[in-house]
């Protein structure tokens, strides 16, 4: 993800030139201001005049300047922000099935809110003000230099000293801060779970639990973050301590060198800038470089989210399904159980064939889709797709060929339209034909806004059997060559599910497994076969 920053480099050394730049002018109108101070003390009034126009231009120019530096700043967090939760999100979805569902995805959530806001402040903001501070610093050292150079020395040490106390403060601030993200995963793990889980909360009376689990997690947190601010308050209170300290000495040399004449009255006026410009970004700089070292942490933490375990390399260009789905002695267990689910199995399905797979309860029929589905791979045996490895067909071209209806129905928060086209181009006539093929051609007409109606989170705003038939009309319209049931008409009612079981086996130019507990006798011989899986003694 850091190497990733590299792409808003050019942004960020915009905003910086700009800063730089500014900066510069800024010291000169402080430069121009003693000038102008110590020729006002002599009386001498043709300077005074002569560079009077001139300050006045620099300061002027200042304005356009400033609002410049806001805005360049502004753009490169911007797309720094943008470019790494892109980059998040594309690696996630680049994720596989089995290793996505491997973690609880609240993991992901948290990342992509708590960790993220961290990072925006602490590296993206960081990045800026630790640049914007040694400009600023650096300016500030110029400015004092120009009146006595032995100053230079001075700042230098003031500087590494700061340098010294951030680094070794990091550490157990890093470890803070992992804990904290650690914390949050479970956190919105927690909430995710208790919403979704809000009729049962309700309906059992469990108000109470729930409201004290959520107490207990949110005070874990508010203490972390407790703990956190007050490490960052002792770190800022040293490096202020220190700070403060070298400050006064140099306030200290400036009044020996004043008394002494060696510098005139603009003279002390310039340092005290100097000085201000030194101090304030060295509080900002040793506030906002502790936070920066702990960002590698955090970032560490969720690229290893995103890791996928599975490197093989899949090198078989599968463009259609042409003869047949063998499974050769395919055995399957979990990767992290050792009961064997499914064992011996030897299959043969042919292409646009209508097959039935029926079996007990935790038997493994969903486990033997989710290997047809290339989610995991047999843990022995072969299955073969045109005498290809399952396992070397590459995973894009395999999921074009392929349509799944599942238990647990997923609709957009969009038009009924878009989540049957699933924003792929289709003419009126194969849209309609989808339609009236999955039975929602009565539902959509009484309508008021018919296709374009917008269904709201998750199909709350629809019935359980329309949400099945729109995903139903969806694996219809996508005409792919195999088409995957588990269970697709446990919604709907008997008449509505023989209705559009026979509609599905009637169709010549797709290959259907389907795994049902509902058989139906008129349809069940339309199969050409009915497989049963066992349950396997473990
Ligand atoms: N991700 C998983 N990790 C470990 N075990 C699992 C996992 N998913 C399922 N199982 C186990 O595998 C066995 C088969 O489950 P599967 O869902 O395939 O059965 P099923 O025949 O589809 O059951 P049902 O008809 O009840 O849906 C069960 O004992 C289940 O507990």
């Amino acid at each position: 993800m850091v190497k990733k920053l590299v792409q808003v480099l050019p942004y960020f050394i915009l905003a910086m030139g700009f800063t730089i730049i500014t900066a510069i002018l800024d010291g000169q109108v402080s430069r121009k201001m003693m000038l102008i101070l110590d020729y006002a003390l002599k009386g001498d009034v043709n300077t005074l005049k002569a560079l009077t126009p001139v300050l006045l231009l620099n300061a002027s120019a200042l304005l356009p300047f400033g609002i410049t530096v806001a805005l360049t700043n502004n753009l490169y967090k911007k797309k720094a922000n943008v470019l790494l939760k892109k980059y998040y999100v594309t690696k996630v979805f680049h994720k596989d099935i089995a290793e996505f569902q491997k973690e609880n995805n609240a993991k992901y959530l948290s990342s992509m809110t708590n960790d993220f806001n961290t990072l925006e402040n602490n590296l993206i903001a960081g990045i800026y003000t630790v640049g914007n501070g040694t400009v600023s610093f650096l300016v500030g050292i110029w400015l004092i230099s120009t009146v006595n150079r032995s100053m230079i020395l001075l700042s230098l040490v003031i500087i590494a000293i700061n340098l010294l106390i951030s680094v070794t403060t990091a550490r157990p601030l890093k470890k803070a801060y992992k804990e904290r993200s650690d914390m949050f995963d479970g956190y919105t793990s927690y909430i995710k779970e208790v919403l979704s889980a809000f009729h049962i909360v309700k309906n059992y009376n469990l108000q109470d639990k729930v409201t004290d689990d959520y107490y207990k997690k949110s005070n874990e947190i508010q203490y972390k973050g407790f703990l956190i601010e007050r490490m960052i308050s002792f770190i800022n209170s040293t490096e202020n301590f220190v700070m403060n300290g070298s400050l006064y000495g140099v306030i200290c040399f400036i009044g020996y060198f004043a008394v002494k004449g060696d510098i005139t009255p603009g003279g002390v006026l310039l340092v005290v800038e100097g000085l201000g410009r030194m101090a304030w970004p060295l509080f900002e700089i040793s506030e906002s470089l502790p936070k920066l070292f702990t960002s590698g942490n955090l970032i560490k933490k969720m690229e290893d989210t995103l890791k996928n375990s599975n490197t093989h390399e899949e090198t078989v260009e599968l463009t259609e399904f042409k003869d047949t789905i063998e499974f050769q002695n395919v055995g399957f267990h979990y990767e992290d159980d050792d009961r064997v689910i499914l064992s011996d199995i030897n299959l043969e399905f042919k292409k646009n064939g209508k097959y039935l797979i029926v079996g007990p309860s935790g038997g493994g029929k969903s486990t033997l889709l989710k290997l047809f589905r290339k989610y995991f791979y047999p843990t022995w045996g072969d299955i073969l797709i045109d005498g290809y490895n399952m396992k070397e067909i590459k995973k894009e071209q395999y999921f074009s060929l392929v349509a799944n209806i599942e238990q647990q129905v997923f609709i957009f928060e969009d038009t009924i339209k878009n989540n049957i086209t699933l924003y792929k181009d289709y003419s009126e006539e194969e849209i309609n034909t989808a339609i009236t093929a999955s039975g929602l051609d009565g539902f959509i007409q009484n309508l008021p806004d018919g296709l374009n109606t917008v269904i709201y989170d998750n199909g709350r705003n629809i019935s359980g059997g329309e949400r099945s038939r729109i995903v139903i009309a969806r694996a219809l319209l996508n005409k792919a060559s195999i088409l995957f049931m588990d269970e697709a008409f446990a919604s709907l009612d008997m008449e509505r599910a023989r209705e559009i079981e026979n509609t599905i086996l009637n169709l010549k130019d797709i290959t259907v497994i389907n795994v049902s507990h509902v058989i139906f006798k008129d349809t069940k011989p339309k199969y050409d076969r009915v497989i049963t899986v066992k349950k396997t003694a473990y």
